[in-house]
């Protein structure tokens, strides 16, 4: 089990990771999520004992990664599947890894197969496309058979094939009972492979809870409305709803509202609906207003 705890990491006077606490329970995804710049990487990068918190803890079974015996048989992760060295092949470059962990050299096969590269297993990295790539940095972080896995942006790049079988093996690998972790900044893609989701923004927590009750909790419901005769509608919710919002072609979207008062409002005026709908904001919706505040870099266009 992955428990941040109270973690904070300054560089001079700016903190990338400021008072986080949160924990990876095993047997679930949980999606880490933030815009650029949030704290992510920096966050995994001190889990895994790559940089020193300032404060605080980051525990790998109640223990900094630095103190952990047998580190690759503890957790796994994939930071970054560019970082490795061409010349090698797939097979090699796990053999490697394996010898210097004292890991079993047949955990290779077994962790080439479990990504789909078996057939790949002679050939230089060099040659491998990006979703290759990320596929051996998945074999890499499974070497050890870890009971948690902490991967950063692991579908970053892959195309559509690429990322349902992703999300098909970290929730497979969830139902083996291990603790996974993986961050993105992409939100509508998180809300299918996450159970739960800690967003975080300048470095804070801004939310620790499963995927369902983030929407519900920050997922506004709208009411849309159309008329028959448009004017008439306008005329009734600028007297009664005037917060409701014109959305094209006569329609109206109502937030918060109730669908069978509109029906009725609309009735009682003998305003004819063509159109009663309850939609709900998308998760993609519900995560940028939360972390609008705490956006850093935003594309600014050319
Ligand atoms: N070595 C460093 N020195 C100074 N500032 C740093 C360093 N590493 C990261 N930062 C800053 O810390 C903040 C958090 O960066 P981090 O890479 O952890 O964010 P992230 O959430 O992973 O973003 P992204 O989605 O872009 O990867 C950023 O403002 C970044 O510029």
């Amino acid at each position: 089990m992955i428990e941040i705890r109270d973690l904070t990491k300054a560089y001079g006077e700016r903190r990338a990771v400021d008072g986080l606490t949160f924990r990876v329970e095993p047997g679930r995804v949980t999606g880490f999520l933030g815009p650029n710049g949030a704290g992510k990487s920096t966050t995994l990068r001190m889990a895994l004992g790559l940089d020193r918190p300032t404060s605080g803890a980051a525990l790998v079974d109640g223990m900094p990664y630095e103190r952990l015996t047998e580190p690759l048989r503890r957790v796994g992760a994939l930071l970054d599947a560019q970082a490795v060295h061409g010349g090698r092949t797939a097979a090699g470059h796990l053999r490697w890894i394996a010898a210097s962990h004292g890991l079993p050299a047949r955990r290779i096969d077994e962790v080439l197969a479990a990504v789909g590269l078996s057939d790949a297993a002679g050939r230089r990295i060099r040659t491998f496309s990006l979703g290759m790539r990320q596929r051996l940095g998945i074999a890499v972080a499974l070497l050890g058979d870890p009971a948690a896995l902490l991967l950063d942006e692991p579908v970053n790049g892959l195309d559509a094939e690429g990322i349902r079988w992703i999300r098909t093996l970290l929730r497979g690998l969830a139902d083996e009972g291990r603790a996974v972790l993986v961050s993105s900044h992409l939100m509508a893609e998180m809300a299918q492979t996450a159970d739960h989701l800690v967003v975080i923004g300048r470095g804070r927590l801004l939310a620790d809870t499963s995927t369902a009750g983030f929407l519900a909790d920050h997922g506004r419901r709208r009411v849309r409305v159309r008329a028959v005769d448009p004017a008439a509608l306008a005329a009734l919710l600028a007297e009664a709803h005037p917060e409701a919002v014109p959305v094209g072609d006569g329609a109206y979207d109502v937030p918060d509202a109730e669908p069978g008062e509109l029906g009725a409002l609309a009735a009682s005026r003998r305003v004819v609906l063509i159109e009663l709908s309850v939609t709900h904001d998308s998760l993609e919706d519900a995560f940028m207003r939360m972390t609008a505040d705490a956006v850093e870099y935003r594309a600014v266009a050319a």
